[in-house]
């Protein structure tokens, strides 16, 4: 069994020479699994991570809604594969049962999107 949650943030970005800026509204699936708690048989408090998904969205600009991506050095090009694994990164250092992160924007029905699951941890011998 596996356990997820999703948010959203709106965020510009520009991915040179291929976009000038520009905003989206990225969508978010974290989904965690491992050990579960005894009493509560869930791998993860979601309610701990609603927390924390307010603290990376952040507020006034400092985080990652109402921003430029480009800003964040930590992310590099804000490509969807980057800004895929700088998400994977800052929710794996806080909830290790971090499984895989989707990201996705655009309007259903034709959405780009990726989904990473630590794949470059894993062949640097840094995976869980
Ligand atoms: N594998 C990837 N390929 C490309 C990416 C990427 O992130 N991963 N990004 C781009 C450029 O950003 C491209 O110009 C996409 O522009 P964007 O506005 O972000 O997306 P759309 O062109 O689909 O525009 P919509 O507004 O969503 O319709 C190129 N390749
Ligand atoms: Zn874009």
């Amino acid at each position: 069994m596996k356990t997820y949650c999703e948010f959203t943030f709106d965020a510009a970005h520009s991915v040179a020479p291929y976009s000038g800026l520009h905003g989206h509204t990225f969508i978010v699936k974290l989904t965690f699994g491992g050990p579960v708690d005894e009493v509560y048989g869930w791998p993860v408090n979601l309610y701990d991570v609603e927390n924390y998904i307010k603290e990376i969205k952040g507020e006034h600009g400092s985080g990652l809604d109402h921003g430029s991506l480009d800003l964040n050095p930590a992310i590099g090009v804000a490509s969807l594969e980057n800004v895929t694994k700088y998400v994977w990164k800052l929710v794996k250092e806080r909830f290790p049962g971090l499984e895989e992160v989707e990201l996705k924007r655009g309007m259903s029905g034709s959405q780009e999107g990726c989904i990473y699951r630590g794949e470059a941890e894993a062949r640097m011998g840094l995976a869980a």
